[in-house]
């Protein structure tokens, strides 16, 4: 036993290890998380949080994906540390902290907890698909029966294609617009290497991009595998909110 604190959260099925290391005393080894973060050796998560603290900000999220490896921005991981910061009562209502990517503020009320995204200032329009970051690298492609669709393999290929690995990786999102104002996205994951539940950073660059294709207006419904997420947005993309339920399953000692 290490005698750590741990939380399990999660937002919409992306699920969470939380530690609380305003001391810095986890030891953030790539091996340590990658075994808490295994579904049949450590607790199970698509990812592990540090929450510290930081001299301009009520807090610093540090995000690692289930590989054990620092990961870049988690929309959904932001939103379950706004919740955890919330429920160590760092703030209410409103806060400001500082992630791998910039600055974001959240609002949180006992449903949800709204997240502003980064700016997104280039994407890339290809004929088949779009190329952004949103805080995480995003490859969105819209596809036709996406409840049946292989998201897993599909998406392995691509992110492990010679031009993405030769790119750093990416996360790959399937589309499928439902009507006027929902679309059903789905999201293999890298550092992952599996289909999440849903993938906060990866909405929000699937509703930018249904916005470009199909005008489609904000605020865009999302359904994912995990639930519900809407995606609001001006249209030079320099205010964009990812809102969404996040709360504690549970927690325990290491
Ligand atoms: N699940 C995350 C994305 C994690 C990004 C990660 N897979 C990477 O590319 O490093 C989200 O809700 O935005």
């Amino acid at each position: 036993m290490n005698n750590i604190k741990f939380y399990k959260y999660q937002g919409t099925g992306n699920d969470f290890v939380m530690i609380d290391n305003r001391d810095e005393k986890f030891p953030a080894s790539q091996a340590y998380i990658e075994h808490l973060c295994h579904r049949r050796f450590g607790i199970g998560a698509d990812g592990l949080i540090l929450l510290q603290n930081d001299p301009n900000y009520d807090f610093r999220m540090v995000y690692y994906n289930a590989d054990g490896k620092e990961g870049s921005m988690c929309g959904n991981g932001g939103r379950c540390t706004v919740r955890f910061a919330e429920d160590l009562g760092i703030f209410k209502d409103k806060t400001k902290f500082i992630a791998v990517d910039g600055e974001h503020l959240a609002d949180a009320n006992e449903a949800v907890i709204a997240l502003k995204m980064g700016e997104v200032h280039s994407i890339e329009r290809h004929d088949f698909y779009d190329f952004m970051n949103t805080g995480s690298p995003h490859y969105v492609a819209f596809v036709k029966g996406i409840e049946s669709f292989d998201v897993y393999n599909e998406g392995k290929k691509i992110r492990y294609s010679d031009e993405w690995v030769a790119r750093g990786g990416t996360n790959v999102n399937f589309v499928e617009v439902i009507d006027n104002e929902t679309i059903y996205v789905r999201t293999y994951e890298r550092g992952v290497e599996d289909e999440t539940y849903s993938c906060g950073t990866g909405v929000t660059a699937s509703a930018l991009s249904t916005f470009l294709r199909f005008g489609m207006k904000s605020p865009i419904n999302v359904i994912t595998k995990g639930g519900n997420l809407k995606v609001s947005f001006n249209e030079n993309f320099t205010d964009i909110r990812l809102v969404g339920p996040a709360m504690k399953v549970f927690d325990g000692i290491l």
